[in-house]
């Protein structure tokens, strides 16, 4: 199978013998998309259907578009070519089937916001209409500060909180409303490896138990290995989508870069050794043989 060739296409539910559930219309549709910037074309060719309880993964090398992709599918940004459908209709900003995570950043020291306010911010924040009577919305900050495990932190300040803490609530903000579909920009990051554990576990749970739909940039692979059903790999102007194993074989991958590029699999681990230089952000990759990571 040739990288160039374009790609493994939509990966439907049909064809890997999923449940009923996971036959429901696509939640999110992407048709031959293509995005750039000025006279910068970033990818094109990007085809994916995502339906309820699906977990796609972007990944690829620094500036290869994948931030660009979330904030097209956030109706933020505008396509070059191509449409975007999200259950069935045109993209628009503020959907409010979409929940987002973006990428982290530390609130202001002096935020004067609290934890469980910035999580009912969720539910009616940015909504229009009614809010919802504050004893139902009470119940519902208060449940999801323990999904997140914040309780103990509720009522402090959020600029006060710990980078993990902060991340945890951001989520538990993105996972309070009524979202089909969850987009997380690099949500692992600077998370040391229990909370790494536990965020991805909540996001886990959250497209088990009620059907979401995740679309998660994410760094490195291994971190969501058991969740991924589809992996979408931007780089080289090219945006190719498969299966975990689809996407990481030697030959892709070389295809892709243009460039030889080892796979190894050690384990139960995905490990990409020979990245050109630009692109190693994205991978665990081997060692240098002095032993520094590259
Ligand atoms: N609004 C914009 N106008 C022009 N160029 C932009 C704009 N937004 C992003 N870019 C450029 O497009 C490229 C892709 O950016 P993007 O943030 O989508 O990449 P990324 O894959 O998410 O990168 P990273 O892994 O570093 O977060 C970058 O070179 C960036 O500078």
């Amino acid at each position: 199978m040739s990288a160039a060739a374009g790609m493994m296409g939509p990966v439907t539910a049909e064809a890997a013998g999923r449940t009923p559930a996971e036959l429901a219309p696509p939640v999110l549709a992407i048709r031959d998309a293509a995005l750039g910037y000025g006279d910068r074309l970033l990818w094109s060719g990007l085809t994916l259907d995502v339906r309820p309880g699906q977990f796609v993964a972007i990944l690829g090398p620094n500036g290869s578009g994948k931030t660009s992709l979330l904030r097209a599918v956030l109706g933020t940004q505008a396509l070059t070519s191509g449409s975007i459908e999200i259950l069935g209709e045109p993209v628009r900003r503020g959907h409010r089937s979409v929940g987002y995570v973006p990428q982290q950043h530390l609130a202001d020291r002096g935020t004067p916001l609290r934890a469980r306010d910035f999580l009912a911010l969720g539910i009616d924040g940015t909504r229009f209409g009614l809010p919802l009577p504050s004893r139902d919305r009470r119940r519902r900050v208060d449940a999801m500060l323990d999904t997140v495990d914040a309780r103990a932190f509720g009522r402090t300040r959020i600029g006060s909180l710990s980078g993990g803490e902060q991340q945890r609530l951001r989520i538990g903000q993105a996972l309070i409303g009524d979202s089909r579909l969850l987009l997380c920009d690099e949500p692992l990051i600077s998370l040391d490896l229990h909370q790494q554990r536990a965020v991805s576990d909540l996001i886990d749970a959250s497209r088990r138990d009620h059907d979401r739909a995740v679309l998660m940039i994410t760094h490195d692979v291994n971190p969501v290995l058991d969740m991924v059903d589809t992996v979408v790999y931007l780089a080289n102007g090219q945006a190719l989508v498969g299966s975990v194993d689809d996407v990481f074989t030697s030959e892709v991958l070389s295809d892709l870069y243009g460039t030889p590029v080892e796979v190894i699999r050690a384990r139960g681990r995905i490990i990409v050794v020979g990245l050109p230089d630009h692109a190693h952000e994205g991978h665990e990759h081997a060692p240098h043989h002095d032993g520094a990571d590259h």
